[in-house]
């Protein structure tokens, strides 16, 4: 790739954009779609925003870029207060993830367009839609139509199309989903490494949990309209604070116990002892969870919890295996170096740093000792 710096009217400074305890509801609806929301998303860097089906991703890319008004609080870029300012005037660009190319316009002429509509002069215009074109890869491509490009092509004119004018910000809604997996992976490298380059404060929508953990310089987790959890990827997967988020960043095994004293009862009257800084008080009900990657065969260890567990099934992934065990009248889940034959019971550790403590309500459980 060159290193070309598209450059807005004015200067190009990515800001950092605040949401200050924004709420909106449909017309009609009976419940906010967004609701007392506050998130911030540094300068220059991706912010993912992930969250289940309708949890309110769309709408805050829509309120963000003025497609959408908000019923109260605040949006700022930098220190500018943008609510009430027009969407073509916020500096902003958004990629869609139905690419929304014009069929009957070349892919020129479709990159050109929001220059066009800028009134920017024609060999503006053009070093502009080659530099561009250039940057992702399409510049063979530029006397074709839509229907003469492949998918992962089409979606490069979409992004071609909206770095175009070099936005201050660039907001991105689930850009990827109509590519194949395998070209999903590579253009999600391909966005990273442009996005360094272009450098706008950029906001994208998923929800695949793979992608958002891949992307994210800040991650946020919506649910109903509300933010679970937000910061950096790795602090929130090693430290989710709530069942939700971990479930959805990944899977957790999870199972419901009762505290007692050093000891965690189970429902099926089984215990096991907990490691060392952890104990929990008698008939603390409590949710014990942790990774199916962070279950090991081993010789027990003081500092680890040990769970006997039948085999139910093996599933080989490629360089490790996942493997189905009822253990405490659950069912879970272990990724294993090697398969293991059904009916096998097995010792499985978790080592004390790999288990998370969540309240019966679901948030993460202060108190124990916390990794
Ligand atoms: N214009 C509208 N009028 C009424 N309700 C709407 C409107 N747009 C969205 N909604 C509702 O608001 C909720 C949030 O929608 P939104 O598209 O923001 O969710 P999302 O998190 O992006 O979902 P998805 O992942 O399925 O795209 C949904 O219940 C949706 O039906």
């Amino acid at each position: 790739m060159q290193h070309i710096r598209f450059s807005a009217g004015g200067g190009f400074a990515p800001p950092p954009i605040f949401v200050d305890n924004v709420s909106k509801t449909h017309a009609g609806a009976a419940r906010p779609v967004l609701d007392g929301l506050t998130v911030s998303c540094p300068a220059g860097r991706i912010t993912v925003i992930v969250g289940p089906s309708g949890c309110g991703k769309t709408t805050l890319l829509r309120c963000l870029c003025g497609l959408e008004p908000i019923g109260s609080g605040a949006i700022r870029f930098g220190d500018a207060d943008v609510g009430n300012v027009d969407a073509q005037k916020r500096g902003v660009a958004m990629v869609f993830q139905n690419y929304a190319l014009y069929p009957s316009k070349t892919v020129a002429e479709n990159i050109a367009f929001p220059l066009r509509m800028a009134a920017v002069p024609k060999a503006e215009r053009l070093r502009r839609v080659e530099a561009a074109a250039r940057l992702v890869r399409i510049e063979t491509l530029l006397e074709r139509v839509p229907a003469q490009l492949s998918g992962g092509q089409r979606q490069r004119v979409g992004i071609a199309r909206a770095i175009v004018r070099g936005p201050r910000v660039l907001l991105m809604d689930e850009p990827l989903s109509n590519l194949d997996t395998k070209l999903r992976v590579e253009m999600r490298t391909e966005l990273a490494l442009l996005q360094r380059q272009i450098g706008a404060t950029t906001v994208y929508v998923t929800h695949d949990q793979t992608e958002a953990l891949a992307l994210a310089d800040h991650l946020i987790i919506l649910r109903e309209g509300a933010v679970e959890q937000q910061g950096a990827p790795g602090d929130i997967f090693r430290r989710p604070a709530s069942i939700f988020v971990a479930d959805f960043l990944g899977s957790m095994n999870l199972i419901a116990a009762e505290g007692a004293g050093a000891n965690l009862r189970f429902g099926d009257g089984g215990e096991m002892r907990l490691p060392a800084g952890h104990e929990i008080a008698a008939g603390e009900r409590l949710i014990l969870g942790f990774r199916a990657e962070d279950m090991r065969v081993g010789p027990p260890d003081p500092r680890s919890l040990c769970l006997n567990a039948d085999v139910v099934r093996s599933e080989l992934l490629g360089t490790d295996s996942l493997v189905h065990l009822s253990a405490a009248n659950q069912v879970l889940r272990a990724r294993l170096a090697v398969p293991v034959p059904a009916g096998q019971r097995l010792a499985l550790m978790v080592d004390a740093e790999h288990l998370h403590f969540f309240s019966a309500s679901g948030r993460r459980r202060s108190g124990a000792r916390d990794p």
